[in-house]
C-alpha cells in the first residue's frame, strides 16, 4: 500500500483522512507516528501559508513529500473570523468546546438568515526541492443558535447544513466526508495526481 504522510496532529482531521485515502488505496501517516518532529508555529495570515509551512518544514525534515491540512470556520457576521485563529479561538490550551462557546456568544444578536459561515480546508503537498502545490474545499452553512451532535470535532456541533437540517456533529463519518470542505480539497488533490507525485 502506498503510503502519505499527512503534518497534522490533529486527532479529528487525521482519521477524516485515514477514511478518505483508504478508498484510494494510501494509508495515512501523521505526525503522531512522528513525535520527535518539531512543533510548527502557524504565524501565517492565510490558510495557504500556514498549509506550506507545515508541509514544507516536514518535507525537508523528513526528505520525502508531505501533506499538510490548514482549515477553518470563517463566519461572515465576524469578519471572517475565526479564520486562521480557528484552534485557537478561545487560548492556547486548543478547547473545541471553548472556541464553539466563544463563536456563539459572539452571535447572540445575530439572526438565523445573517449566520452565515463556511468551513475552508486549504491542502498543501510538499516535496524537497520542488515548488508547492496547493488544493481547496469549502463547505457552506450556517453558525446554529446552540451545539448539537456529538460527531466529528473542532465546530461541527455548531455548524447548520440547511440542506440536511443536521449540523456536521449530527452527521455520520460517511456523510461529513461525502460534502466537508476537507472531502472537496481532497478530491481535487487526486484528481490532480500527476501534477504533485
Ligand atoms: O468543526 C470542525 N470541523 C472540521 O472539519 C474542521 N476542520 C478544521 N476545523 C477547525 O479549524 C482548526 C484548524 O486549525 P489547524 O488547521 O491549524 O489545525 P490544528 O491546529 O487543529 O492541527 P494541525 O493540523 O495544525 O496539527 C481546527 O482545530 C478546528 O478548530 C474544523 N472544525
Ligand atoms: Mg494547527
Amino acid at each position: 500500500m502506498k503510503e502519505m504522510v499527512i503534518a497534522t496532529k490533529n486527532k479529528g482531521k487525521i482519521a477524516e483522512f485515514q477514511q478518505m485515502f483508504a478508498k484510494a488505496g494510501w494509508e495515512v501517516k501523521s505526525l503522531l507516528d512522528y513525535p520527535e518532529l518539531p512543533d510548527i508555529e502557524e504565524d501565517g495570515v492565510t490558510f495557504a501559508e500556514n498549509a506550506a509551512k507545515k508541509a514544507e518544514v516536514l518535507a525537508t525534515h523528513l526528505n520525502q513529500m508531505v501533506i499538510a491540512d490548514d482549515s477553518g470556520l470563517v463566519v461572515d457576521a465576524l469578519d471572517g473570523r475565526p479564520g486562521v485563529y480557528s484552534a485557537r479561538y478561545a487560548g492556547e490550551d486548543k478547547s473545541d468546546t471553548a472556541n464553539s462557546e466563544k463563536v456563539l456568544k459572539e452571535l447572540v444578536d445575530i439572526p438565523g438568515d445573517d449566520r452565515t459561515a463556511r468551513f475552508v480546508c486549504c491542502l498543501a503537498v510538499a516535496k524537497p526541492n520542488r515548488e508547492t502545490f496547493f488544493y481547496e474545499g469549502a463547505c457552506e452553512g450556517y453558525i446554529a443558535m446552540r451545539a448539537t451532535g456529538s460527531n466529528g470535532f473542532g465546530y461541527d456541533p455548531i455548524f447548520y447544513l440547511p440542506e440536511l437540517d443536521k449540523t456536521m456533529a449530527q452527521l455520520t463519518a460517511e456523510q461529513k466526508n461525502e460534502r466537508s470542505h476537507r472531502a472537496k480539497a481532497l478530491k481535487q488533490l487526486l484528481a490532480k495526481k500527476e501534477e504533485w507525485s
